[in-house]
Order: structure tokens, then C-alpha cells, then sequence
């Protein structure tokens, strides 16, 4: 896997902050005292155990939770006046495949802040729907029903949808988990992609080895921010028995993560690529 550097464009003013954010579910704190910045452009992954608050993260920041503390803040302005420049791609298990709506609806539907409630897609929209349907490859699907396709086709659907956004900044939760290897291929690539084009990224993963390889930034979460910085930074000893407690083991020269649920692989670090 090609590697990408570090940090390209660490000096850059931030373009997303958070300040000691707190985000609760039913008055149980979640997500708490967090604070970090990403700078424009950078790509970071986000890893943590199961539970951590990964998903939360991401609700709270296209303003789905609401903050009970802190703040967040996009370009320097609070979160809701940029609101549509953050694109949100769920995981898979959080979206209604069975909601009766086709290909490119799916898709214009991330042009929606260009023409709102009351108007119609201009011819603007139409394009940015179509470019952004061949550049994932489901021109063909335009006219299906999401509820026909593939894992994988359905989220290069929902990856379309994103890029129709034109989005300044991209939230992906999970989009490796569940997908077949060329659909990965595929995000990977447009991961690149969007990173040629500035465009600030956040994927969560499970994946600690894709994370240590293909993000120049990592943030280890467990409802509060464990470890954030370069891979070497981020993936000490310490810092992955901070995060995964008993269910990391190191033997040899391989961290192993046991998540313990069905299905869940374990993955691996080599601690000399962290060291
Ligand atoms: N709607 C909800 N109501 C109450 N609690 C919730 C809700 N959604 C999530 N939680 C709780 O918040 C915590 C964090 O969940 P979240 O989904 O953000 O974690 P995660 O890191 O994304 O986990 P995973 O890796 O398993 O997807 C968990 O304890 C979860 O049970």
C-alpha cells in the first residue's frame, strides 16, 4: 500500500477545531473534554474499541448531536454556519436500504443545500450528479433501485451522494467494513484523490493496520482522545492498552486486537512500524 506522507500541510491555519466538547446520550456523557484540530486538507483515522464514541464523533459534528459542552468549530465559525460543507457517509447499518428511492436520487440528494426545499436541481446539480456517478463507477445504476445493489455498490452510491456535496470536509464511518476488496480499492483511491484536492477527511476504522499505513494522522478515541498525532505517535504500547485494555495483547512483534463480537477480525500492528 502506498504510503502518504506526513503532515504536508501541518502549518496551515485549522480548518476543523474542537474545543472540550461533551456529547451525551440520555444524560450519559459519550464523548468527553475533547479537543483536537485538523488541518486543512489532512486525513486522519479514527480508531477505537467498540463503543468508543467514534459514530457519536461524527453525529456531532454535521450537528445530527447536539453539544452539551464545547465547541466546534469549521473555518473558525461555529458549527451550523458551514454546515454544508461537511459531508456525512454512515455506517452501513444506520441507513434504510429498503427505502424505496433509486440511484441518482440517492446521489442529488447531497445537492440539496444547492436548491433547498422549495427549488429544483439546476443544471449545476444535474452535473455535479453525473460527474460524481462516473467517477464511482454506477452510471449504469442511475435508474435502480438502492435496495437491488451490492454492499459495495451501495456505498459507492453513498460515496457519490458525498462528492456531489462538493463537500470542504468528509466524514466516513467505517467504509471498509462490510464492502468487497474493490470497493475498498475504490475508496482508497478516492481517498487520494480527495486529498490531491485538499479536501479535509475523517474515516473511523477498525482496520489499525490501514490506519497506520494510509493516514498521516491518527486520533485514538475510548470517549476521550487517548493518542492523536502520526502513526509513531499514536500507536505505542501504552497508548493501545490505553484504548484496548485486555483485549490487546502483544506477542512478538505484533500488537493484536481481540474486539471480541462475531465476525470482528483481529487486527494487527507491527510495534517495530510504531516505534
Ligand atoms: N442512540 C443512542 N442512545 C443511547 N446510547 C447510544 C446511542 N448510540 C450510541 N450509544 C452509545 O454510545 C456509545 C458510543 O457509541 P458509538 O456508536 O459512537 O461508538 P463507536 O466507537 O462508533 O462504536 P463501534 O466501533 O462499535 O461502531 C456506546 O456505548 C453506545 O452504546
Amino acid at each position: 500500500m502506498k504510503k502518504q506522507s506526513h503532515d504536508p500541510i501541518q502549518k496551515e491555519p485549522a480548518r476543523l477545531e474542537l474545543e472540550n466538547i461533551v456529547v451525551a446520550y440520555n444524560g450519559h456523557p459519550i464523548l468527553e473534554d475533547l479537543s483536537f484540530e485538523v488541518p486543512h486538507g489532512a486525513q486522519v483515522a479514527v480508531v477505537g474499541p467498540n463503543g468508543a464514541g467514534k459514530s457519536t464523533l461524527f453525529k456531532a459534528l454535521v450537528g445530527l448531536l447536539p453539544l452539551r459542552k464545547g465547541q466546534i468549530r469549521i473555518h473558525g465559525l461555529p458549527l451550523g454556519q458551514h454546515k454544508d460543507c461537511v459531508a456525512y457517509i454512515p455506517q452501513r447499518e444506520e441507513v434504510d436500504w429498503h427505502f424505496p428511492v433509486i440511484v441518482e436520487e440517492v446521489v442529488m440528494m447531497g445537492r440539496f443545500n444547492d436548491y433547498g426545499w422549495l427549488g429544483k436541481p439546476g443544471e449545476a446539480d444535474h452535473e455535479a450528479v453525473s460527474r460524481s456517478m462516473t467517477q464511482m463507477g454506477i452510471s449504469k445504476l442511475a435508474k435502480r433501485s438502492i435496495s437491488e445493489l451490492s454492499g459495495g455498490q451501495q456505498q459507492r452510491v453513498f460515496l457519490a451522494r458525498a462528492l456531489a456535496q462538493e463537500p470542504h470536509i468528509l466524514l466516513m464511518d467505517e467504509p471498509f467494513t462490510g464492502v468487497d476488496i474493490s470497493t475498498q480499492e475504490v475508496t482508497l483511491n478516492l481517498l487520494e484523490d480527495l486529498h490531491a484536492r485538499g479536501v479535509t477527511v475523517l474515516v473511523s476504522t477498525h482496520d489499525l493496520n490501514m490506519a497506520a499505513e494510509r493516514f498521516e494522522r491518527i486520533l485514538l478515541l475510548k470517549r476521550r482522545l487517548i493518542a492523536y498525532g502520526t502513526r509513531e505517535q499514536v500507536f505505542t504500547p501504552e497508548n493501545i492498552t490505553a484504548a484496548f485494555g485486555k483485549q490487546a495483547l502483544i506477542l512478538d512483534n505484533l500488537v493484536v486486537v481481540d474486539h471480541c463480537c462475531p465476525g470482528d477480525e483481529h487486527e494487527h500492528i507491527h510495534p517495530e512500524e510504531t516505534a
